[in-house]
């Protein structure tokens, strides 16, 4: 199936268009996970029985499992995602000349466990850097098109000798690499002026819209413009993620003064892993008032 057919059922089904950005930073998780065998899976599994209800789609950051534990982290991660019915959506900002983006895409491969659904790339080297991505036809393509971080604007801003912005040419491009209908573009929340253009430049791809939540990014406009005919996503990973160091730091506090687990449950670990399934929840109704 492809995977914006996939991405489209899983919206209907879950009535949201929230990605849940596992981006598990080690200095962050909460002590309930810290001694586990693997930390970071532990604490995707419990993020994900906590938020899957809300999930259109998870979206791990390559950078956070980039050591031999982490890819086991991962492959554990998106096995449980699948088993929730939840695709997931690579976050791996690749893009490398021809040889070794051949060999970059066999992530997207079946062969060696459970794969992601879709990736991110980076368009600065061109068609050829993608080609093997795109070629996985039932796999979804996100590329580059406007970033939501401030320094986005130096180059992708830069104007071309067409007049052209040079973000404008990669959406452009991105157009015409869509032979297999499985490109999407990404376009930062704290673009919205970006994002309501590019929308109008091309009105039939989704896009992945990141930035909302920690970088404040503009929920209104992410899901405005960021959906083609109902599909797309907007992520957030820290604000869902980590909604529960409030209730972490209480715990901490808590067991000092009381002893753990007190007896009304007050900062129970568990606490740490419902806040993030209620900031999920949060997300979604509040991106449901746009769509
Ligand atoms: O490709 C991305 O997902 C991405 C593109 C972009 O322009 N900005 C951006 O923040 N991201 C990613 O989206 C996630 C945002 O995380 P939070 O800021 O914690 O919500 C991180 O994994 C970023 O790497």
């Amino acid at each position: 199936m492809h995977f914006f057919d996939r991405l489209h059922d899983r919206i209907v089904a879950a009535d949201s268009v929230v990605s849940v950005g596992l981006d598990p930073d080690p200095d962050r998780l909460p002590e309930a996970v810290q001694d586990a065998d693997l930390p970071r899976w532990q604490f995707n599994r419990r993020i994900i029985d906590a938020t899957h209800e809300h999930a259109a789609c998870y979206k791990p950051n390559a950078a956070f499992y980039e050591d031999p534990d982490g890819w086991r982290a991962l492959r554990e991660t998106i096995a449980y995602a699948h088993g929730k019915d939840v695709p997931v959506l690579l976050d791996a900002k690749r893009g490398d000349i021809g040889n070794t983006a051949r060999q970059y895409a066999t992530i997207l491969d079946e062969d060696h466990g459970p794969a992601a659904d879709a990736i991110t790339v980076n368009p600065f080297l061109g068609r050829d850097s993608l080609e093997p991505f795109l070629q996985h036809e039932d796999k979804g393509v996100f590329v580059l098109g406007r970033t939501s971080n401030p320094g986005g604007a130096d180059l992708q801003d830069l104007e071309l000798a067409s007049g052209e912005k040079l973000y404008e040419r990669v959406v452009h491009l991105a157009d015409r690499w869509n032979d297999n209908g499985n490109v999407g573009l990404v376009v930062g929340a704290t673009a919205p002026e970006e994002l309501e253009e590019i929308r109008e430049l091309v009105p039939d791809i989704p896009f992945l819209v990141p930035g909302v939540g920690a970088q404040g990014g503009d929920a209104e406009a992410a899901v405005e413009y960021g959906l083609a005919d109902g599909v797309g996503l907007v992520n957030s990973s820290r604000g869902i993620i980590f909604a529960g160091e409030d209730s972490e730091a209480r715990r901490a506090s808590d067991s000092r003064a009381t002893g753990p687990g007190d007896a009304a449950g007050r900062g129970s670990p568990e606490q740490f892993f419902e806040a993030a399934g209620q900031s999920a929840k949060r997300l979604k109704a509040q991106l449901n008032q746009y769509r």
